[in-house]
């Protein structure tokens, strides 16, 4: 049994601290509001963002941080990527020694372009903070949740650090994998979130399975070939951080990426398809931060780059699609084989 906080008291943070439940661990959920805290307390629910679960019993609630951590063994960060760094901050004050830090969020940071984990070591005092651990994989709270088999990894450049992280969430519904590959793995759980968006604006559109599977297909192409130029292991991306979180994100209505694409698809416009989301929509940042990577980098990424295009500057989502459509012929597999052949050369 180990002390536990969870940080971050959203769908998917509720859902992980209750996984932990289920190990009987001793966990502390926090959460920056304090009116959701004494509203979860009386209600023993998480009725704005897992309104049908019971929280368990053992789950102890605070909206103070110094407390919830008190005498922790292990901190899981998982608070949307914008509130990441101010997270941490927070943390410095706080916390006294350096125990392992796992975060569950999934985003990239515009301008940085900072994975999370790297933003968690560049705002964290370096005697707080070894290396990160990256829970990530196809998902959804509202399944972890109702104990739904569900598959994750947990990625650490420290293969010590990923083994703690398994063998503190693994259980008979929530198998968890590790990895060294900590770049292929956000980046995947990141970049999927882009194409989530795709894949419903693409259903939104009334375009059928054909487009999506092109969308998955291609924005896995698109994903691998930056990741792998920004030191990512290619083999990450037929594994659950890729291909998987891909279908999860693509296919699901429990995705806040597809459903926000689905209302941008139909024609409403950002600001009230948020306004309606009310929960937390990464793909938008991310999409923002990774069409700056491509140019950065001269990676080509077609599909982000049109997605940026209807969300960022007003273009339909059927000129983008007739544009995609259009492109210039090429080759299915030149352009990423000759990355791998590269890679695996050196
Ligand atoms: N939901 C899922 O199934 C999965 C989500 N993730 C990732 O987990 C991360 C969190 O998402 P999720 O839990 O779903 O988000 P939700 O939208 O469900 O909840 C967001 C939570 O973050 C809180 N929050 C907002 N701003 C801050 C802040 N500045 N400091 C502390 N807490 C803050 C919100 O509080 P308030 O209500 O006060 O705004 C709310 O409790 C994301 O990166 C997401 O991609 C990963 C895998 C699965
Ligand atoms: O990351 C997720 C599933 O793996 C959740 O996706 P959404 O944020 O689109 O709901």
């Amino acid at each position: 049994m180990k002390k536990v906080a969870v940080l971050g008291a959203g769908s998917w943070g509720t859902a992980l601290a209750m996984v932990l439940c289920d190990n009987q661990h001793d966990v502390r959920l926090w959460t920056h509001n304090s009116e959701q805290k004494i509203k979860m307390e009386k209600d023993r629910k998480n009725l704005k963002y897992l309104p049908n679960i019971d929280l368990p019993d053992s789950l102890r609630l605070f909206d103070d941080l110094a407390k919830a951590i008190e005498d922790v063994e292990a901190i899981v960060l998982v608070v949307p990527t914008k509130a990441i760094r101010e997270t941490c901050q927070k943390l410095n004050k706080v916390l006294k020694q350096k125990i392992p830090i796992i975060h569950g969020s999934k985003g990239i940071e515009p301008d940085s372009h900072f994975r999370i984990s790297e933003m968690i070591k560049e705002e964290m005092l370096p005697e707080l903070v070894d290396e990160v651990v990256a829970l990530s994989g196809p998902s959804h709270a509202e399944e972890v949740s109702v104990k739904h088999p569900t598959t994750l990894t947990a990625a650490s450049k420290s293969e010590r650090n990923a083994i703690f992280t398994q063998d503190l969430f693994m259980n008979d519904y929530f198998r968890v994998y590790t990895s060294t590959d900590i770049i292929g793995v956000e980046l995947g759980g990141a970049l999927k979130n882009i194409i989530a968006l795709g894949a419903g604006i693409s259903d939104g559109l009334g375009y059928g399975d054909n487009a999506k599977a092109a969308l998955i297909t291609r924005g896995l192409a698109e994903i691998t070939r930056l990741a792998t130029m920004k030191g990512a292991n290619p083999l990450t991306f037929i594994g659950l951080s890729g291909v998987g979180d891909l279908i999860v994100t693509c296919t699901s209505v429990h995705s806040r990426n597809w459903r926000a694409g689905n209302m941008l698809g139909k024609g409403l416009p950002l600001n009230e398809v948020l306004d309606q989301m009310g929960m937390i929509v990464e793909g938008i940042r991310t999409t923002e931060a990774v069409n700056q990577m491509a140019k950065q980098e001269k990676v080509e990424m077609p599909i982000t780059a049109g997605i940026y295009n209807v969300i960022f500057e007003k273009k339909t989502p059927k000129e983008v699609v007739d544009h995609l459509m259009t492109r210039n012929r090429t080759n299915e597999i030149d352009d990423i084989s000759t990355l791998l052949i590269d890679r695996f050369k050196h």
